[in-house]
């Protein structure tokens, strides 16, 4: 609602619609209805609006889209509206003034922010252009690179930068409603011609279009297969190239274009999936309500290899004092050195970066190889190298040390968290925090409770998955976790591909196409080959402890392929030799260059073991990639292992790359059809009876079979019998 009151000459529209003050039909209705009441009444000379508890408005309200076309066509009039106005009317931005709220700002004729205040046209993030008018007005105010950075990307500025840019007239310190008032009287009668954003031109910028054919190639770029930008891009473009009205027409067009795309869908969906996880849940039952974080005043990390370094510098940028802790002098000035670099980019990213991030004060940041300096630490994250035994003595060693209530976190990749637990003398106060590389960047926290883990330890890594600034995903303990053990059928089935035929690059453009990241083989290269062989040679699957007479593709009666093996065997770990699955300009190179080299080893591969080459096409690479990750995900949904469809979505869209306009691999299922998912998994199947990853799981083949349901209802059909839950 809005809420409408008349004091001495100024009006006040306050829109209320907790807790966000989300623009649904009825606050616009009463919007509408107060700048009405408020144009016939001849006592008000002028028009104030704000937003109820200290926020402006978060947008249109995206719950509400399921009739967007009606929540969409109303705003812009509205906006028009508040413009047209006889009156002047002034906008009080408090806390967020944000997409159709922002729209509404720039309707009136003076806007007024508290410093603190944020502003942005986050649409194009779901999947939409700002449809209320904001792509012709913005461009009018702030001049086109600016609002074509702010519209294609969504970002949110803060007051005193949309001070700089002319976004808003005034910042306040103290009241803002009272200084948007004072302004509102102060301009009563003045001309308002000036002040209609839709009656100025778009201020010119030297070679226009040059400007935006280059703008655009940026756009299509970041994108990767995003519709969004491009679209907003091109509504900005119109509000160079025609008068207002036909700007507004255009932008009309686009909108309606991104909303039967399916992409905003996808989008919308993983916005809420994100903020569903946050509610996270345990099968005993433990949750928010039945758990509160304990206080981390002081933390440890252990290893400062790659992600040591990562999960230093994010607890730094927490402000949460640190003891960084490593084996010898030798590792730990390498890790130091390594970290203090990594904080200095962050802190010159930062405006007063390095006062605010006071990382040479020992206070907050200590270097040490003592473990006696842990004795008061609340949280040790250890990230050491993937080694069961090594991870249990030092948290043996933890346990001992530690005060009772420290938390004790482990960074594994895939381990037994309660094996690690086991080593312990609080099993209780135990979890998996797996962090992902780069550490200090990547959004996802994995988070990984074991048999013992208590409420008060998952609550608590959540509140530091928060603290950091981090999305926490809690899940259950099997090996891999959910990201991983998802993502080894993926990797599996793409180096089947090349056994068969086909080619690093080929497979990574089909990905990339797709719209991840990086493709499996880019990414192989980058993480290292080695990783994943030292990993194998553990697990026995290759290596000295490889028992004689092993067939070469096979291992435990599945199929399996030695190319990565053979690989490392050869030094290629990827970038850092300057060799993998592609070639490099030099050691830590990273342009990627198919290999003469590679392609002549795979022919050779495929004639000692009798593989004929065949060609494959880009469907079956796609399909066979990610509906065998898909297929795992139902697995774990089944045992499970996540509470729901959109815990794995989550993980996959900040944690691994996958294009977040296609909603994550379970929505991307659910959009595909889970009956030719399932047709094509049988399909596959049969050509390779070897490869377990391929065999539908009974999960999946259980909703194809009660009729398709949508992803909101697949775990009311798990049974409690086979699941976990
Ligand atoms: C389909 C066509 C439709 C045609 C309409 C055309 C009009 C347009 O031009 C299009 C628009 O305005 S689209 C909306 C643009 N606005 C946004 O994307 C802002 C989204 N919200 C945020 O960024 C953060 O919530 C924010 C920064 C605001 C707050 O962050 P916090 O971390 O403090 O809090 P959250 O946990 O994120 O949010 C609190 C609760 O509010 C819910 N919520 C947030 N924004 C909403 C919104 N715009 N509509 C509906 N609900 C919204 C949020 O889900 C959460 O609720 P719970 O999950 O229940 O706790
Ligand atoms: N590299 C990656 O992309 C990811 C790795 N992980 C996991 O994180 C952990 C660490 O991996 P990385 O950082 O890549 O390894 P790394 O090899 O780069 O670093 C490990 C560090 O631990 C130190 N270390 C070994 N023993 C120690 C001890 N007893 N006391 C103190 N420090 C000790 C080493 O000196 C080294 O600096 C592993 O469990 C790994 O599986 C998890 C997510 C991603």
């Amino acid at each position: 609602m809005a809420q409408y009151a008349r004091g001495s000459a100024v009006a006040v529209i306050r829109l209320r619609n907790p807790p966000v003050n989300a623009l649904s039909l009825a606050v616009l209705q009463t919007l509408e209805d107060g700048l009405k009441k408020a144009d016939a009444d001849p006592s008000v000379k002028a028009v104030m609006i704000c937003g109820e508890n200290g926020k402006f408005s978060a947008g249109a309200d995206i719950r509400g889209f399921s009739s967007p076309k009606r929540l969409g066509g109303a705003l812009g009039p509205i906006v028009s509206l508040i413009e047209s106005s006889e009156k002047p009317v002034v906008a009080a931005i408090e806390g967020v003034a944000l997409g159709g709220g922002l729209e509404v700002a720039l309707g009136c004729h003076y806007r007024i922010a508290h410093v603190k205040a944020r502003m942005g046209l986050p649409e194009v993030t779901i999947g939409l252009l700002p449809g209320a008018e904001g792509t012709q007005r913005l461009p009018r105010l702030i001049g086109v690179p600016a609002a074509l950075d702010m519209i294609t990307t969504g970002k949110h500025i803060p007051a005193t930068e949309a001070l700089k840019l002319g976004l808003v007239d005034e910042i306040v310190e103290e009241n803002t409603i009272e200084a948007a008032i004072r302004l509102a009287n102060k301009v009563i009668g003045q001309p308002l011609g000036p002040r209609r954003l839709s009656l100025k031109p778009v201020p010119k910028v030297p070679n226009m279009e040059a400007f935006l054919d280059e703008a655009l190639v940026k756009v299509k770029r970041q994108a990767r297969g995003c519709l969004a930008p491009e679209l907003c891009f091109q509504a900005v473009r119109a509000a160079t190239q025609s008068p207002f009205a036909e700007g507004v027409r255009r932008e009309r067009e686009l909108f309606q274009v991104l909303l039967s795309s399916g992409q905003a869908q996808a989008l919308q969906y993983a916005f809420f999936a994100e903020r569903a996880v946050r509610r996270w849940a345990t099968p005993s039952g433990a949750s928010w309500s039945s758990a509160a974080p304990q206080p981390v005043r002081r933390a440890a990390v252990i290893g400062l290899g790659t992600m040591g370094q990562g999960i230093v510098t994010s607890l730094v940028k927490a402000n949460i004092p640190l003891v960084a802790l490593e084996q010898d002098l030798e590792n730990l000035n390498k890790g130091r050195k390594a970290v203090m670099l990594l904080l200095q980019r962050e802190a010159m990213k930062m405006e007063g970066g390095a006062q605010i991030l006071d990382f040479h004060n020992p206070a907050h940041l200590q270097f040490t190889v003592d473990f006696d300096l842990l004795r008061d630490v609340d949280l040790v994250i250890e990230a050491v190298f993937e080694n069961m035994a090594l991870k249990k003595e030092i948290f043996h060693k933890l346990s001992k040390i530690c005060k009772p209530g420290a938390l004790l976190c482990t960074n594994t990749s895939a381990l037994n968290i309660d094996e690690i637990a086991s080593a312990t003398n609080r099993p209780q106060q135990v979890i998996g925090t797996h962090f992902f590389s780069p550490a200090h960047v990547m959004r996802l926290l994995e988070i990984i409770y074991g048999r013992h883990t208590s409420p008060t330890a998952i609550a608590t890594a959540m509140q530091l998955a928060k603290a950091l600034k981090k999305v926490g995903v809690v899940v259950g303990n099997c090996f891999g976790f959910v990201g991983n053990r998802m993502m080894f059928p993926y990797v599996q089935q793409a180096v089947f591909l090349l056994e068969e035929g086909s080619r690093p690059e080929a497979v990574d453009q089909v990905l990339e196409d797709f719209g991840f990241k990086i493709g499996p083989f880019r990414m192989s290269d980058l993480a290292g080959l080695d990783v994943g062989w030292r990993s194998r040679k553990d697990q026995g699957l290759t290596g000295p402890s490889l028992p004689a007479g092993t067939p070469a593709r096979q291992r435990h009666g599945q199929r399996y392929s030695p190319l990565p093996d053979l690989l490392c065997e050869q030094g290629r770990f990827g970038q850092k030799t300057a060799r993998g699955w592609y070639l490099y300009e030099k050691a830590g190179g990273r342009t990627a260059t198919p290999d003469p080299w590679l392609h002549n080893f795979l022919s050779q591969y495929r004639d000692t073991h009798g593989i004929q080459t065949r060609f494959i096409d880009q469907e079956e690479i796609l399909e066979r990639c990610l509906f065998s990750l898909i297929n795992e995900g139902f697995a774990i949904l089944a045992e499970g292992i996540a509470s729901g469809p959109e815990h794995l979505d989550v993980i996959y869209i900040n944690g691994y790359g996958w294009p977040e306009h296609r909603g994550g691999p379970m929505f991307y299922a659910s959009t595909v059809g889970l009956p030719r998912v399932l047709a094509k998994l049988q399909k596959y199947s049969e050509a390779h009876p070897d490869v377990p990853g391929l065999r539908p799981s009974a999960f999946l083949k259980k909703l194809v079979a009660v009729g398709n349901p949508p992803l909101k209802e697949w775990m009311s059909y798990l049974s409690q019998q086979s699941s976990k839950l």
